[in-house]
């Protein structure tokens, strides 16, 4: 048996987590978290049978309580009922698909306690990845990529000594609006910009896609993951999204990993690494594809990439600031507040007023986040 714990379990990656947990009868659910979503979590506890459910809110919990009374589960809430649910005993691995750098403590905490990470929150480690990697090394845990780009160049890198990497080709989809220019990207809908070409996600990270922000973020996560540095990573646009990211060898070898965009194969395979099973998925038909492209990304275009890469490069305090306002400002873009454009400009101006913090702990980390969002709402 497996035991695993997942945060989030009521969004795109959980509740793709659990279906891969229907199809595997040696996968056991010990604990799930969910934001607000009481009702799918409660269906969620009646199938899976969790020791520990948490919810954010105390209140979502008390209703919780009493919709599952008949059952002999924990329900908890707030930051100490995620810390609960990826704490848990049993637990060996905990998949963080909770989205936002609210997944940092309690990520630190699974580490602390010895769990393996399948890790789909990429925020947590672009804000405190010099806090994380380290842990999981000293606390001899694996931190297993369920990102799609991050797990197509884990499993290319299989079998090769880091010294034999030369580049890392992180595949991009270029969103909803590859090819437009600036000014047409000016009058954009929230619903446009929530129709991904390729992938259905969650909300955030789509409009992350739509921006490019997704990009930069998935830069730097490749960063810790991979332990490499900024210009041996490439960003290369190819709009079918067959491709998930390749990795360039010292001799010029190119390995790839390709499939249709199915986000439960890179979940699965963080779940059973190194071994893989039958998803039951339908076969890549090369034929249908016929043909695949790529281009060079617009960092003059979207901006967001660009930013990305002056945030990577300062390093520091200055991801967090990177986002934390890009949470912010998708959070205001997504309730109509904003234009699609103002996504970098509160970016761009939230880094510019930030004083850096060279190297932050984890204090320092909310801290800024916070001072960040203050910034954020005094303006806009
Ligand atoms: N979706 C995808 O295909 C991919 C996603 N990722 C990454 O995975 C993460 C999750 O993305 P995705 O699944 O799309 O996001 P969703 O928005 O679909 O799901 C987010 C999950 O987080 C939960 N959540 C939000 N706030 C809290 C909170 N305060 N406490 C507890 N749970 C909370 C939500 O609960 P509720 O709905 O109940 O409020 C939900 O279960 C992100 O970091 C994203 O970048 C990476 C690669 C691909
Ligand atoms: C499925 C996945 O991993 C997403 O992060 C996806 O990569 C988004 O696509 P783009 O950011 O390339 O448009
Ligand atoms: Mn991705």
């Amino acid at each position: 048996m497996k035991y695993i714990s997942i945060l989030g379990s009521t969004g795109s990656i959980g509740t793709q987590t659990l279906d891969i947990v229907e199809h595997n009868r040696d996968l056991c659910v010990r604990a799930l978290a969910a934001g607000r979503n009481v009702t799918l979590l409660e269906k969620q506890i009646r199938q899976f049978h969790p020791v520990i459910a948490a919810v954010w809110d105390e209140k979502d919990a008390a209703d919780l309580r009493n919709r599952v009374a008949d059952l002999s589960v924990k329900i908890v809430s707030g930051m100490s009922g995620l810390i609960d649910v990826v704490t848990e005993e049993k637990t060996q691995t905990v998949v963080t698909a909770i989205v936002g750098m609210i997944g940092i403590r309690p990520t630190i905490e699974a580490i602390k306690a010895g769990k393996n990470i399948a890790l789909a929150n990429k925020e947590t480690l672009v804000t405190a990845g010099h806090l994380i990697m380290p842990m999981a090394k000293a606390m001899n845990v694996k931190i297993l990529p369920v990102d799609s780009e991050h797990s197509a160049i884990f499993q290319s890198l299989q079998g090769f000594a880091p010294s034999q990497v030369k580049r890392i080709l992180l595949t991009a989809s270029g969103g909803p609006f590859r090819g437009w220019t600036k000014d047409e990207l000016k009058n954009i809908r929230v619903e446009d910009a929530l129709k991904h070409p390729n992938w259905v996600m969650g909300r955030k990270i789509t409009i992350d896609s739509a921006t490019m922000v997704n990009k930069g973020l998935e830069v730097m996560e490749a960063c810790w993951l991979f332990d490499v540095s900024l210009d041996q990573i490439q960003v290369v646009v190819h709009p079918q999204s067959i491709i998930h990211s390749a990795v360039e060898y010292v001799d010029g070898g190119v390995i790839a990993q390709l499939g249709t965009p199915d986000m439960r194969l890179p979940i699965q395979y963080a779940l059973f690494y190194p071994d893989r099973r039958d998803l039951g998925s339908k076969p890549l038909d090369l034929f249908e594809v016929g043909t695949m492209t790529f281009e060079r990304p617009r960092p003059d275009v979207f901006e967001g990439l660009d930013l990305a890469y002056k945030a990577a490069m300062a390093g520091g305090s200055v991801p967090t600031v990177f986002n934390a306002a890009n949470e912010r400002a998708v959070a205001k873009f997504l309730d109509k507040k904003i234009g699609f454009l103002e996504i970098p400009e509160i970016i761009r101006k939230a880094m510019e007023a930030h004083t850096k913090i060279d190297d932050p702990d984890l204090d320092q980390i909310l801290m800024t986040e916070q001072q960040t969002y203050d910034f954020i709402e005094s303006r806009w």
